[in-house]
């Protein structure tokens, strides 16, 4: 049995801790605010997140960093990507996270914007953890559903495989099924990038496309993620795999994804400010997507869906007009 700090406390930390608990371990949720940190410890329920979720016993709260961390044998970062710098400054300067030796699991779909950082990348530069200890889960994991015990696959991806097998082993549970992986590069790009398409083909949804169109959107859409992923050094095959193809077919089809439902308003005709307004918990894509494009034209890959979010994004062109854009592309062979 471990001891585990999840660090946040919103959609997918509260599903991960139910994870880590059925695999048999205590869990520590270091919350924001004081009611979250009450109502899990006296009523074995996040009362803000994923409210209606029994977390049972093994499932604590805090909102004090120090006291989640202290004794921790895996510390979880489970934050929007780009609030996850300015937290790793404050844990930088705390003793009990200076003089961890634990692995840190990375849960954050994102690129950090300004920098066009990797979330592990930012988690060695500023929170100072060596590559060794550093990993990423990431897949087809909608909070939602894996929080209900469906089945659900993961990946794990780590540089030091050691690492990457006693986090596998430390979730698993008769619903939760994770796979190691070496390439931690793939594994992000793929998490972060696959927001921006669950975007486009929300905008799809909105505008009332049918499958053809939005089937054609993931497929492009990977194909783009993918050569961005593989010039960023990571492996073709990642994007085929549960953290690529996997994460991007569940995001794009569900209606619990907050990114496609992000788009889908967008598509209809609202503005950004509504649409945020109207999300349950943070939409990664709309940040990300310009950190993503400029990562595409820094390795000069061509990612004209991306663009093209970003173009609607910053409010210079509509989804209708993104369509013959799109569409309308100098003729090229598919591979
Ligand atoms: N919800 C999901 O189904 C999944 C989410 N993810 C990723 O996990 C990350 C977190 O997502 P969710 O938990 O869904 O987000 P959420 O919006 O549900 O919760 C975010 C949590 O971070 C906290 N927070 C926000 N700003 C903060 C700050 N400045 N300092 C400290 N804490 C702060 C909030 O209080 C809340 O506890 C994102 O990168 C997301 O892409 C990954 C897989 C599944
Ligand atoms: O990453 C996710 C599923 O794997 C969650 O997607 P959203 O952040 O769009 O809800």
């Amino acid at each position: 049995m471990a001891q585990c700090c999840i660090l946040g406390a919103g959609n997918w930390a509260t599903a991960f801790a139910r994870v880590l608990a059925d695999a048999g371990h205590d869990v520590t949720l270091v919350a924001r605010r004081p009611v979250i940190a009450d109502g899990v410890n006296q009523r074995h329920h996040n009362p803000s997140y994923l409210s209606d979720i029994e977390l049972g016993p093994t499932v604590g709260a805090t909102t004090d960093p120090v006291r989640g961390l202290a004794g921790a044998d895996l510390v979880v970062l489970a934050l929007p990507a780009q609030h996850l710098r300015g937290y790793l400054r404050h844990l930088a300067t705390l003793p009990v996270w200076r003089d961890a030796t634990a692995p840190v699991l990375s849960l954050v779909k994102g690129i950090e914007t300004g920098t066009d950082m990797r979330m592990s990348e930012v988690i060695e530069q500023v929170g100072g953890v060596p590559t060794a200890r550093i990993a990423v889960l990431s897949g087809p994991n909608l909070a939602r559903e894996i929080a209900e015990r469906q089945p659900s696959l993961s990946v794990v991806a780590a540089r030091e495989a050691a690492v990457g097998e006693l986090v596998q082993q430390w979730c698993l549970t008769p619903s939760f099924r994770a796979y190691t992986l070496d390439d931690v590069v793939g594994v992000e790009i793929a998490g972060a990038a696959k927001n921006v398409i669950a975007l486009a083909v929300g905008m799809g949804e909105g505008l009332g496309y049918g499958h053809n169109a939005l089937a054609s959107l993931i497929t492009r859409g990977l194909h783009q993620v993918a050569a961005l992923g593989e010039a960023m050094g990571g492996r073709r095959e990642t994007f085929a795999g549960l953290a690529g193809l996997g994460d991007l077919v569940a995001t794009c089809m569900s209606p619990l994804s907050r990114n496609r439902t992000f788009g889908e308003r967008l598509g209809r005709g609202l503005g950004v400010e509504e649409a945020a307004r109207e999300s349950r918990g943070v939409a990664e894509g709309v940040a990300t997507s310009r950190a993503v494009r400029d990562l595409a034209r820094a390795y000069e890959v061509d990612m004209p869906i991306v663009s093209g979010v970003v173009e609607v994004l910053e409010g210079r062109t509509s989804p209708a007009a993104l369509v013959p854009v799109l569409m309308q592309r100098e003729p090229k062979p598919e591979w």
